[in-house]
């Protein structure tokens, strides 16, 4: 799993790496240019034109070397040189030094920045890194906002957009990338909802720095890759039999919003359950037996929601239940919720009105069995947690929330955010923006659901839903783009779990 460090930790583990090694901190940037290379080889052309902007330190480094890689593959590269009145870190000296003697290296004055006219289909920004420690000003914020505005053109930032904090929310301000590659591991910002503009899409590059230096650093945060997933699953054999696979419970539904707690069911069914129950208010029996057969029901006649009368069923049937989803808030539905966290105390989901329920009535917090998972969306978070100033805050929030009520917190949204009583917080890498999509959560919640009710531990029902969730909205919006629906996200999750190699 791929530790986030924090900018001021990214030097120190240089150091110590290159220390250790016995190699140069030259080989070091070599290392981090070539693999950037690799990668802009998979995805660009040679005709293409190339701008790469450096900056001074270590960063414009980074780029100078990257232009001379490129140059000498054969791309028609210009190299543009700023903040050259400030002393170049060692290795930006050496790499403009070794520059080759035919490639254009142009430095930026006031005026050049002002009146800068070039035809090019990429602009590289290798002007500041993590060492960035103050808003930007003079020439390089001329100079990012300048970039900022031409338009038609790819912009990639190196390691972090220039201009944003490494660990904090932007002041100021900072290059828009269409697409960021961050070195060994994502800088802790660019996982933040405000800076997603800025970010684009972010990718993640190794060079050769493996986790046990990053882990001497460790703040228990880390990036889930494909990697770590796959072995967290378990393994069924041709033996197992339904029991096996679990007998999950969703709860949920009222008189007109029945769809959410549908599809946490059938995406319960789809992540593998053995049996998937929901129970449902009166209303919603005719509606989830014609559309999802394969799920049991079970509800209380002639109801519109759920309510206490509910608490005489036996719960202890089920090895996981998830409750929330499209149930409303309703006072009854509330004294429902009440009675069941005090008498169920198995694997449990909170999800939805379920949440809603418990920032109206927070005194229900302290009946939560210990790591039950609570599936907010920044909104409902802040209804649990309170106001928060920006995501910074928000994710302290969360750890503290959890530490304190002993629950796992899953944070929804762009690189869900998995949060342990313990404080270790988890970045999912999959899913996007086609995911923003009414359903999306509910189905989240059956998944969660489903792994609990598999005997996966809290911590894998909780890594492996949120990743298989955000890789099956992938797989689904792959050719439905703006068009995907939440219904196409349940329909991918078997080619999610095939993509990991899992049967
Ligand atoms: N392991 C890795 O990830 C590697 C990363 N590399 C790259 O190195 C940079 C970090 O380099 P560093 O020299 O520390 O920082 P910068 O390039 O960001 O520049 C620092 C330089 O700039 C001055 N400065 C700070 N704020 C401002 C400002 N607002 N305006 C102007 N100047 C500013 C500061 O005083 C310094 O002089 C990392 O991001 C990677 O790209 C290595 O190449 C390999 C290993
Ligand atoms: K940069």
């Amino acid at each position: 799993m791929l530790e986030i460090i924090s900018g001021i930790s990214v030097k120190k583990v240089d150091e110590g790496f290159v220390l250790d090694k016995g190699i140069s901190s030259h080989k070091l940037m070599e290392n981090a240019a070539l693999a950037f290379c690799n990668w802009f080889e998979r995805h660009y052309q040679r005709n293409d034109k190339v701008g790469i902007f450096c900056g001074h330190g270590n960063n414009g480094g980074d780029g100078l070397a990257i232009a001379r890689m490129l140059w000498r593959k054969g791309y028609d590269v210009i190299v543009f040189l700023v903040g050259e009145n400030n002393e170049p870190s060692p290795d930006c000296k050496l790499n403009r030094e070794l520059l080759p003697d035919k490639l254009p290296a142009l430095s930026m004055s006031h005026e050049d920045i002002a009146h800068m006219e070039y035809d090019l289909n990429i602009v590289v920004d290798a002007l500041l890194g993590v060492g960035i420690n103050r808003p930007l000003e003079g020439d390089y914020k001329n100079l990012v906002n300048k970039l900022n505005s031409l338009s038609g053109l790819t912009k990639i930032s190196i390691d972090i957009p220039t201009g944003l904090p490494s660990d904090d929310c932007l002041a100021g301000d900072a290059f828009i990338a269409d697409i960021t590659l961050s070195f060994q591991s994502p800088k802790f910002s660019l996982l933040f909802p405000e800076h997603a503009n800025y970010v684009g899409q972010l990718k993640v590059v190794d060079i050769g720095i493996n986790q046990f230096y990053l882990s001497q650093f460790s703040e228990g945060k880390f990036y889930v890759q494909k990697k770590d997933i796959a072995l967290r699953h378990k393994n069924f054999s041709r033996f197992s039999h339904k029991g096996d696979f679990g007998k999950v419970m969703l709860v949920g539904g009222s008189f007109g919003s029945m769809g959410a707690i549908r599809m946490s069911s059938e995406a319960a069914l789809r992540t593998g359950s053995g049996l998937a129950c929901c129970m449902v208010p009166g209303c919603g029996v005719d509606i989830m037996q014609v559309s999802l057969p394969e799920a049991q029901v079970w509800a209380k006649k002639d109801s519109d929601c759920i309510d206490a009368d509910y608490l005489g069923y036996n719960f202890d049937r089920f090895d996981a239940v998830g409750v929330g989803p499209g149930m409303g808030t309703h006072d009854t539905t509330a004294e429902f919720l009440r009675g069941f966290l005090t008498k169920y105390k198995g694997p449990i989901v909170v999800d939805a009105d379920g949440l809603n329920i418990l920032a109206k009535h927070p005194e229900q917090l302290s009946l939560l069995a210990d790591r039950s998972i609570l599936t907010p969306h920044l909104l409902e978070f802040e209804r649990l947690a309170g106001h928060c100033k920006n995501h910074k805050d928000r994710l302290q929030k969360a750890s503290d929330f959890s530490k304190k009520h002993k629950v796992i917190i899953v944070l929804k949204g762009a690189h869900t955010c998995i949060t342990f009583p313990d404080g270790r917080q988890f970045f999912n890498s999959t899913g996007n923006k086609h995911m923003a999509t009414g359903g999306s959560g509910d189905i989240l919640t059956g998944m969660i659901t489903s792994f609990l009710g598999q005997g996966y531990s809290f911590e894998n029902a909780a890594l492996c839903a949120v990743f298989h969730h955000g890789l099956s909205g992938e797989i689904a919006s792959a050719d439905k783009k703006r068009g995907t629906i939440a219904t196409d996200i349940i329909k991918s999750i078997p080619l999610s779990y095939l993509r990991l190699g899992i049967e």
